[in-house]
């Protein structure tokens, strides 16, 4: 197709009436979308609805039940054709697919024929690459070192390098801070100045203002809307996604936690080495204590201290004042603690069990006698942490491997909760979480700490930290200020920053 100046005016990429089942599940019915060469065009919808599915044939990773896929108006390369997908599209996945190990100059150039063997050779060549890509990273550093930021850099210049001209970004600010995610925006404002088409997944709508300029939804396996994102205001997107017209609910304030409350999570002078240095810090039964920081403030590496997956070299946790034996979950989950981990796909979830055994692991105990579980009981109890946080699956039998990323956050964080834990530990607890749903868990959140719960919830998301009593901020392996309920966004913002006001 041209237009008549002889341009070419067909689509980028389009998906015409494409569906996708697996097994009983239907992920996509009849879903239609064409975005337009140089448009930064979002893809929104509730987990589960479909985008994922939808991302694995634009990528070729499987084909369409039904359906078609086409780029520039020309039909879409045999799905057994890496190469020929490679140079037309790239995802940069919220999980890498830089290959740790290797160098950053070998994973630029894995999977390209040539006589790029020789070492010397590789790395000037990469070397260049980088700079044409103004990406500041040394070629000879081993991937694995890089950190979230710098890894999405590489694979979208080695992208860009392949000849891809449509990069699909899936959830690509899940792990960054503010400051990065300010850089990550520049540059996809940059790359769309010089014509990349894009596609852009996220769960925080407020993004999808900032670098789209179309939005299309997915509703329960359906397209709902197409349109530019001028003309959807952010309740109108909202209703969108979840078919209903009930806008979100404010936060609403906690009742302080009564004086004379007893302490039930105690840090003492902890101390992880390159990590975090002394850090005091008391919850008491019932609070909500929220603590956030830039990637390098040590926040993550404090929360798994507690948690049991990381040893300090100093200092102790306490729970209701008897010490939580170091550097082993087993013993964290005895003491009491119960932990919402960063990467639900290495330390959350058992992908091939049942989404019933994954949910009620820490109570099969209580289910009966010497280790014996009654499936009656499991799935009764698994049914009712469906329905209670809206966990989309085909039933509690379903491996947790076929859930969407954001249903199976759902169930580590009913997992957690499911032990009734006396002192709670998040990290990022609502990463990949659909708007509706973040109220749901949250909820359950406060709903713990309304029990007695003590929680310490380490988050980047300031709508998180809205349900907490106060935030603590970590710079560089420190606590450097305490906030009070009430805080502004940019006290918040500038005490990561590092900025005092
Ligand atoms: N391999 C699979 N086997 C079985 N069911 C699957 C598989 N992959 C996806 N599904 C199902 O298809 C539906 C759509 O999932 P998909 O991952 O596309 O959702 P999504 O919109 O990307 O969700 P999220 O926002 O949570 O990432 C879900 O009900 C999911 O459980």
């Amino acid at each position: 197709m041209t237009d008549a100046t002889g341009a070419s005016t067909a689509p980028a990429v389009e998906a015409v009436h494409t569906s996708k089942r697996f097994g009983a599940t239907t992920a996509l019915h009849d879903v239609s979308l064409a975005i337009a060469p140089g448009s930064t065009h979002a893809l929104v919808g509730r987990n589960g609805a479909g985008k994922s599915t939808l991302v694995s044939l634009l990528t070729g990773l499987q084909g369409p039940d039904s359906g078609a896929v086409a780029f520039d108006g020309r039909p879409a390369p045999p799905v057994s054709d890496r190469a020929a997908w490679r140079s037309r599209v790239a995802c940069v996945f919220q999980r890498s697919t830089i290959i740790p190990d290797l160098s950053v100059a070998e994973n630029l150039f894995l999977n390209r024929q040539g006589d790029l063997v020789r070492w010397g050779a590789l790395r000037r060549r990469a070397a260049r690459l980088l700079e044409e890509y103004a990406v500041d990273v040394d070629p000879a550093a081993r991937a694995g070192d890089l950190g979230v930021e710098q890894r999405q850099l590489v694979e979208i210049a080695r992208a860009l390098s392949q000849g891809a001209r449509f990069i699909i970004l899936d959830e690509p600010t899940a792990r960054l801070d503010a400051t990065a995610i300010d850089r990550l925006f520049g540059r996809l404002r940059a790359l769309s100045a010089t014509g990349v088409t894009m596609l852009f997944i996220s769960h925080h709508l407020q993004e999808v203002y900032a670098v789209c300029d179309t939005v299309t939804v997915l509703r329960d396996a359906r397209h709902v809307l197409t349109a530019p994102v001028a003309d959807v205001d952010h309740d109108a997107l909202v209703a969108a996604m979840t078919g209903e017209a009930v806008g979100l609910t404010a936060v609403e304030p906690r009742p302080p936690v009564a004086a004379g409350t007893p302490v039930a999570l105690r840090l003492s002078g902890l101390t992880l080495r390159d990590s975090y240095t002394s850090i005091d810090v008391d919850v008491r039964a019932g609070e909500i204590v929220g603590v956030t920081g830039s990637g390098s403030s040590g926040k993550v590496a404090l929360a798994e201290t507690v948690g049991g997956l990381r040893r300090a070299t100093a200092g102790t946790v306490t729970v209701a004042g008897r010490p939580v034996p170091p550097g082993s979950v087993p013993a964290a989950l005895a003491a009491g603690i119960g932990l919402v981990p960063q990467d639900r796909h290495r330390e959350g979830l058992v992908p091939l069990l049942s989404v019933a055994e994954n949910a009620t692991l820490p109570i099969a105990a209580s289910f009966g006698p010497l280790g014996y579980v009654s499936p009656g009981r499991r799935t009764a109890t698994a049914r009712a942490f469906i329905d209670r946080y809206d966990i989309r699956t085909s039933g509690p039998s379903a491996p947790v491997s076929s859930l969407s990323g954001g249903n199976a956050q759902k169930v580590v964080l009913a997992r957690a909760l499911s032990a009734s834990p006396s002192v709670l530990v998040l990290i990022n607890p609502t990463a990949g979480v659909d708007v509706r749903s973040k109220e749901s868990l949250l909820g359950a959140v406060r709903t713990a700490a309304g029990d007695g719960t003590a929680v310490l919830m380490v988050s980047d998301e300031l709508d998180d930290l809205r349900h907490c009593d106060r935030v603590l901020v970590m710079f560089h392996g420190r606590v450097v200020a305490a906030l009070p309920a009430g805080w502004s966004d940019t006290e918040v913002v500038a005490a990561v920053e590092g900025v005092s006001q």
